[in-house]
């Protein structure tokens, strides 16, 4: 195939807004010191546990656990190991702290032997002293932390009976029943019913466990930035016409991981059909329920000719207007489970009027569903530069880091399921993803169709299709998915995308997805832009309860103590002691896409990032760059035409939240758009405080 693209950007493989912004560049690993561009955080040695009333914060990640607990809850670093190291049966400590990269040392330990024997040079754990003697004990935070194995390592440590270490079970929260903001959400969105019965959750609704992940939780939420309402579903299991029966309970116990998939693509390509499909086939949308869809939806596409896949996107396009117009218009929020991951569906409108909503959305995916209508003349349109979203869809969703992607080739059924066109889809399309630096490995095409249940959670019935495909489903590649990596050991940050309101009982939430750190009922969190410090009231997650919420969970954080008003869809919620930055004078590291007008000095564009949206001004071209080394080849130049890459400072008209890219990707990425197109891509790298 060929290396370089014949239309589009030519992005190049080693230009780094397309990039993968590396570990190198991005790596929390204390083992060899801190993250030098993280000047907030403080080195591991200068930090010492901070003990406020009931609760300790962890020197890593900053998270109040209570007091009973011996290991952060989240990022496992123990409170008060005894370190007792090296064959020479002597400490590895000086001066009270750890000198090996003690995380993976211990780790290393505890799985590659027995639990209780001890191996030499390997570190253990003493049966623990009473409560006072270990006050006394030298702290040795743990160093070399590598993501995933804090949480083994605690498991280890709890499950291990013989080493006393004294963590008493979760205990969890049940909202008191004055706890209106709590019920008033939940049952707003599953209905007074459903809110009444809600059951106090078993202990295993730990965040390690994930017990909130269950199969039966129901409910399709909408989220957008303008606070758009969340909506429940039915809940009910059953076994599908095609005798497919949904994961169970037991199976999704397994389940390791959240992993939020996006599915983008262009207009009417079935993006809502397909994740309206996938969520009945397994198990989220009940028979009921579908049949009430079908009604309605026949009660309002009279007008065209019947299809049964309407009544699927009415699972996703919930609001009156999405369904009148037949177009997706705020990202489409529900949930299933996978037997590997607990999948968060965000169903991303295609029309271009929207791509905003669609850039909100993205800010959340962890990896995406490219879904192309395979049909003659529909995957040229959308492939097209200059109308088709399919090309600004898979731009946006690569600089948003998202780097695994899916290629859903839908509507199979209306191509006869032809080998011919799906490899034609391939060919072209893959030369386009590889110019948007995505991976020939980390891109599975799946050729499906959403209509005739074809491929999607089982291997293909029909003989056309079964005669050359016998790849994975579209389900068995979602769990090839790599797990997405967490900041569970950086301070509290999450970007709001919606904010819902009860102004009766003057209550409100901020929901959206953590992007590093954790919230437990109780925190104060700060919220920005307006400064305000709040409490948290309550957490949900999947319309449950829950105690305690960690990086890449997507919760609504109920607030209390805090001006309704203060909580914006667009602002952030972080740690008190971590504040991000707030300004409206950026320079940004550009790369401008297939633009038709140059981008000059003064130019007004729309700036948008994270879940924040704001009118910029072009103050400042710097320099230009090399494309593929990034040097500076002029300065000052006069403008930006298609496909240069710059430093350009930008002045907003209000103030965002924002950090640089090197410290934080959520809150560092930039796009601009005009006229209604995404016009350039980039990265946030200086903020700038106008005195
Ligand atoms: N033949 C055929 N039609 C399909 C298939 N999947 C979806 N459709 C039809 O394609 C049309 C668009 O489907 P939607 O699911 O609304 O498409 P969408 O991509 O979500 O649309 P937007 O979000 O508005 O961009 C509808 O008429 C569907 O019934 C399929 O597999 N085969």
């Amino acid at each position: 195939m060929p290396r370089k693209v014949t239309y589009g950007v030519d992005f190049d493989d080693n230009y780094d807004i397309y990039d993968d912004y590396h570990d190198d560049n991005y790596n929390y690993d204390y083992g060899n010191g801190i993250d030098e561009h993280d000047s907030a955080w403080e080195s591991p040695d200068t930090r010492q546990e901070s003990v406020r009333q009931n609760v300790w914060r962890c020197p890593i990640c900053t998270f109040d656990n209570e007091e009973y607990m011996s290991a952060c809850d989240i990022c496992g670093v123990l409170r008060n190991p005894l370190v007792k190291s090296s064959s020479n049966g002597q400490s590895n400590t000086v001066g009270g702290k750890s000198t090996n990269s003690g995380a993976s040392v211990m780790a290393k330990s505890l799985f590659a032997s027995s639990p209780c024997g001890s191996s030499e040079g390997a570190v253990n754990y003493q049966p623990q002293k009473d409560a006072s003697s270990a006050e006394e004990d030298t702290f040795s935070y743990l160093h070399g932390n590598k993501r995933g194995q804090f949480h083994d390592l605690h498991n280890a440590i709890i499950s291990e009976k013989q080493y006393k270490v004294n963590i008493a079970p979760f205990k969890f929260d049940i909202p008191s029943p004055d706890d209106v903001v709590s019920m008033g959400l939940r049952s707003y969105r599953m209905g007074s019913k459903a809110a009444s019965n809600l059951k106090k959750p078993s202990t295993s609704d730990a965040p390690s466990s994930k017990a909130v992940d269950k199969p039966n939780s129901k409910s399709n939420t909408k989220s957008s930035n303008n606070s758009a309402p969340l909506i429940s579903k039915d809940k009910s299991e059953y076994v599908d016409d095609d005798g497919y029966a949904p994961i169970s309970e037991t199976q999704t116990h397994r389940l390791s991981s959240e992993l939020n998939s996006m599915t983008v693509g262009h207009v009417d390509s079935g993006k809502s059909t397909l994740s309206g499909r996938l969520l009945h086939l397994l198990g989220k949308i009940s028979q009921k329920q579908m049949h009430k869809y079908e009604k309605e939806a026949k009660l309002q596409v009279w007008f065209v000719s019947w299809k049964g896949s309407f009544a699927y996107a009415w699972a996703l396009d919930e609001s009156a207007e999405e369904r009148e117009r037949g177009i997706t218009m705020t990202v489409g929020v529900a949930f299933f489970n996978s037997n590997k991951y607990h999948v968060v569906v965000l169903d991303s409108p295609g029309h271009k009027d929207f791509v905003p909503n669609m850039i909100s959305g993205a800010t959340q995916a962890d990896a995406a569903i490219l879904v192309i209508d395979a049909s003659l003349g529909a995957f040229e349109a959308g492939i097209d530069s200059t109308r088709g979203q399919t090309r600004e869809h898979a731009q946006l969703i690569r600089s948003f880091g998202v780097d695994q992607i899916i290629v859903a080739v839908n509507k199979m059924d209306a191509v006869e399921y032809s080998k011919e066109r799906f490899e034609t889809i391939k060919f072209q399309l893959g030369t386009f993803l590889r110019s948007c630096n995505f991976r020939d490995s980390s891109v599975s095409w799946i050729p499906l169709s959403a209509m005739e249940n074809q491929n999607l959670v089982a291997p293909a019935s029909d003989a056309r299709l079964l005669s050359w495909y016998h790849g994975p489903s579209l389900l068995e590649a979602i769990d090839a998915f790599q797990p997405p990596a967490r900041e569970y050991s950086k301070p509290l940050l999450m970007p709001i995308c919606d904010v819902i309101k009860l102004p009766s009982q003057g209550q409100v939430s901020a929901v959206g997805k953590l992007d590093a750190g954790a919230l437990r009922n109780g925190s104060k969190v700060l919220v920005l832009p307006s400064g305000e410090i709040g409490t948290v009231r309550s957490l949900e997650r999947d319309s449950q309860a829950c105690s305690i919420a960690r990086a890449g969970d997507n919760v609504a954080v109920s607030l209390q103590g805090i001006d309704a008003n203060s909580v914006l869809s667009g602002g952030v919620l972080c740690h008190p002691d971590f504040p991000v930055a707030v300004t409206n004078h950026l320079e940004l590291k550009l790369l401008v896409l297939d633009v038709q007008m140059p981008i000059l000095i003064g130019s007004q564009l729309e700036f948008h990032i994270h879940h924040a949206k704001e009118v910029a001004r072009v103050a400042k071209i710097v320099s230009l760059l090399d494309s593929k080394t990034g040097k500076v080849t002029k300065k000052s130049p006069r403008c930006l035409l298609a496909k240069q890459s710059a430093i350009v400072e930008v002045v907003l008209q209000n103030e965002v939240c924002v950090d640089e890219f090197s410290s934080s990707r959520a809150l560092g990425r930039a796009f601009l758009r005009s006229s209604g197109m995404t016009v350039a891509v980039g990265v946030v790298t200086r903020v700038i405080v106008d005195e």
